[in-house]
């Protein structure tokens, strides 16, 4: 049935090398099979990875370039890119389950232990250029990633706020360039702000205000808690930056990590995988899981969580994949 959804449990999907929660949700739109990946939760259940059976990349459904996106960059035929997106690890506030939202508060000891899970496990991936918001706790999250990478390039954060800070943090070696990762924050990638509620306790203000309530500010599409953004008016600033930035680096052949947050990338995912206002609602993400997407001939190819550095399927898909990994084992011997 047209853009129903179905659940249905895995037994395992370890053969094919991915994450294995199993999970996955399918979405049938006349004839093409879309199946869901990445480290999400639906409704009540985490989602880790999802591996299609038979081949991945003939039930997956490409997502095209935007139309609005930047025209004037013609995607290159042969090149792909890779596109992470991850959610940042724990964070303290997460932990005692207060809004967050636009608060600035940095990751708990088991929030570090998943930046660096996530990092081992996207250690084989090229990265050329990592966007965070302009909160700590993304920024911690994309570090410590970093710090697993086998390329062992120095990600360094870009000063632009002012003309002052962009010169004083100029480098002068070409040479130590190239062995660096530039970090461009951006407060359009931040987590939306929860207005009136940041800071109260969640299950406190679902006895108060009432589950459905809250429900309702937390997951509706265009409903905003009191004062704060809706998750529609979040992707108005977040889904444009990507749009306006992220994605002619893609389209010049760049690899990109995008570090973020539960609702900025939930309004990103939205875009990149066309999920309806009533799909994104079921749509959670989980803390410090890395999701891949390939882009390529202008459409991005959803590709799930790797879950370690070493799975077959993650570079027998894509040659520039397995080529770059190929070039890192060849660095260490
Ligand atoms: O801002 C927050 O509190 C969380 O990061 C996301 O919260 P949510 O799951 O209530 O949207």
């Amino acid at each position: 049935m047209a853009g129903a959804i179905s659940h249905h449990a895995l037994a395992s999907t370890q053969s094919c090398g991915w994450s294995a929660q199993n999970y996955k949700f399918e979405k049938r739109t006349g004839n093409v099979r879309l199946v869901y990946e990445g480290s999400c939760r639906f409704g009540s259940r985490k989602l880790g990875l999802v591996c299609a059976s038979g081949s991945q990349s003939s039930v997956v459904e490409p997502v095209k370039l935007p139309s609005d996106g930047n025209s004037s960059h013609t995607p290159k035929k042969s090149s792909e890119s890779a596109l992470i997106l991850i959610r940042h690890g724990e964070s303290l506030w997460n932990e005692k389950n207060l809004f967050t939202g636009c608060v600035d508060v940095p990751l708990t000891p088991k929030g570090v232990e998943e930046a660096i899970e996530a990092g081992k496990r996207i250690c084989n991936i090229p990265i050329d250029v990592i966007y965070t918001s302009s909160l700590i706790r993304a920024q911690m999250t994309a570090m410590l990633a970093m710090m697993q990478h086998r390329r062992k390039k120095i990600p360094i954060i870009m000063h632009n706020e002012s003309e002052q800070a962009h010169r004083w943090s100029q480098i002068y070696s070409e040479e130590t360039k190239k062995q660096s990762i530039p970090v461009i924050t951006a407060w359009q990638l931040n987590e939306r702000m929860y207005g009136e509620l940041q800071g109260l306790n969640k299950q406190e203000t679902a006895d108060r205000f009432g589950q459905e309530q809250v429900h309702e500010w937390r997951r509706s599409y265009d409903i905003p808690p009191p004062n704060g953004e809706s998750l529609e008016m979040c992707a108005e600033r977040a889904v444009a930056y990507f749009k306006e930035q992220i994605v002619p680096q893609l389209v010049a052949g760049k690899h990109v990590m995008v570090a973020a947050h539960g609702n900025s990338l939930r309004s990103i995912i939205m875009h990149l995988d066309k999920l309806t206002s009533q799909e994104v609602i079921s749509l959670e993400l989980s803390t410090g899981i890395p999701m891949l997407y390939i882009f390529k001939e202008g459409k991005f190819i959803r590709r799930g969580s790797p879950v370690g550095p070493s799975e077959a399927s993650v570079y027998a898909y894509t040659r520039t994949l397995a080529k770059y990994r190929q070039k890192l084992d060849n660095m260490v011997q």
